[in-house]
């Protein structure tokens, strides 16, 4: 089970200093069982409270956005959406109070946005492949003081539930009192030995989530949000399915997750047009022969695009139109189960893919309900990919509160 490919060190290494080796990096018996001790904080009974948390994190957002709508003319989304799921993952995953949609100006998120920068552009220029030059070069210096904070936030968050664990002491109370979150099945975890999680490991895989559970989901929301807003028409027909099932409701509630197939559709075109995750790396572990016969001999570095995969013109007819009803289950039916990787895919695909599209249904969902978006047209977004898609001067929209 863990003979699959691993990550490429190249790609990936230059990732450790700030997210450790937690589930992301790790490859081999050590990630698998990671992995196996990972996966139950997924389960559908440990998702189905975060609707509501999440709806209460979105409305957070989207109130703010009220009050803001006389102030400024067109909304940057990347920024608010990115403090909205930083909020909503550290409620869920680790029942961390944060206040972060408070303060417009957030150390960690800020961190978190140089050091995807930075990371990529370690990658990108040569130079700074050797370490002593990247950490003596300005944007090493950058790179260390942003990982600094990194850490500092995620151990706030570890001590402080080390130290109510303490006071509990035991597991009953703590269930009694609220669900069991990923933090808690962190610090629970046993190996077959009896044996828990270093300071090391815990402190990576804290890292890891926060990250991977809040820059991934920010950037796909973003770009949602901006595909509804460029195509009116797909955006209405939308907050049409929307309103039947909401009425007069203003959160959503697990049950509706599976009651919005356009919108659902409309989600996946939009990460099909602007995968959230551009692109992964692997080292290979055998050689591998294409169909047209050429090979690529074991060890090679694959970087495997996941943003040119979604444009394959043989696959995907006129790959630039926005076209929702490619996700239609008639013609989903015949395509190749590999044709749409937003979370990847086979033992290394995303463990967060049921959270993560929880979490967009209902933030897309809400704003819809809510706002009309409309483009901003003399500002359009330039796509950069970094770990995850962004762009360079931001996804600017404009909003209208609706009745
Ligand atoms: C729209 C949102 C998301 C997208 C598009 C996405 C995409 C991906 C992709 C493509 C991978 C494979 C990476 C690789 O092979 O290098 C991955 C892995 C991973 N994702 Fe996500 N992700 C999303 C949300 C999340 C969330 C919400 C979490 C956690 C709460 C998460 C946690 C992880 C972890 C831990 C891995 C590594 C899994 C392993 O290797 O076993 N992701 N994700």
């Amino acid at each position: 089970m863990h003979c699959v490919d691993p990550k490429s060190s190249l790609s990936y290494g230059f990732l450790v200093p700030w997210i450790g080796k937690g589930l992301l990096i790790l490859s081999g018996p050590k990630w698998f069982q990671h992995r196996r001790m990972l996966t139950p904080g997924f389960h559908y009974d440990v998702l189905k409270p975060y609707v509501k948390i999440i709806s209460k994190c979105t409305t957070d957002m989207l109130d703010k956005w009220e009050k803001n709508i006389t102030k400024q003319k067109t909304l940057e989304l990347f920024q608010h959406v990115s403090l909205m799921t930083l909020d909503s993952i550290m409620k869920c995953a680790f029942s961390f109070e944060s206040n972060c949609q408070k303060d417009s100006d957030n150390a960690y998120t800020n961190a978190v946005f140089d050091l995807s920068y930075l990371a990529n552009l370690r990658l990108r220029h040569f130079p700074y492949h050797n370490d002593t030059l990247f950490y003596i070069s300005p944007h090493g210096y950058r790179f260390r003081k942003a990982c600094r904070i990194s850490h500092d936030h995620t151990d706030k968050v570890i001590q402080q539930r080390k130290k109510s664990m303490k006071q509990e002491n035991e597991l009953e109370k703590i269930k009694q009192k609220r669900h069991l979150d990923f933090l808690d099945i962190l610090l629970l975890a046993r190996d077959e030995n009896g044996q828990g999680l270093s300071d090391e490991d815990l402190r990576a895989e804290v890292d890891t989530f926060m990250f991977e559970g809040h820059d991934t989901t920010a950037s796909a929301i973003s770009w949602i949000l901006y595909c509804m807003a460029k195509y009116p028409e797909h955006q209405q027909k939308c907050r049409k399915e929307i309103r039947e099932i909401l009425g007069d409701r203003q959160i959503m509630e697990w049950e509706d997750l599976s009651k919005i197939p356009y919108t659902t559709m409309c989600i996946k075109e939009g990460m099909r047009m602007y995968p959230p995750v551009p692109g992964v790396a692997r080292s290979l572990r055998s050689p591998i022969t294409f169909f047209d016969g050429r090979s690529v001999p074991a060890g090679t570095l694959i970087g495997l695009s996941i943003f040119g995969i979604h444009k394959n013109a043989n696959v995907w007819e006129n790959p630039e139109v926005y076209d929702p009803l490619r996700f239609s289950p008639e013609n989903s039916a015949n395509r190749h189960s590999h044709a749409f990787l937003p979370f990847a895919a086979g033992p290394r695909n995303c463990i967060g893919q049921n959270f993560a599209m929880n979490e967009i249904k209902v933030s897309v969902a809400l704003t819809l309900n809510r706002f009309q978006l409309s483009p901003d047209l003399a500002n359009p977004p330039k796509k950069i990919p970094q770990l995850v898609l962004k762009s360079l001067n931001g996804i600017n929209i404009h909003i209208a509160k609706l009745k």
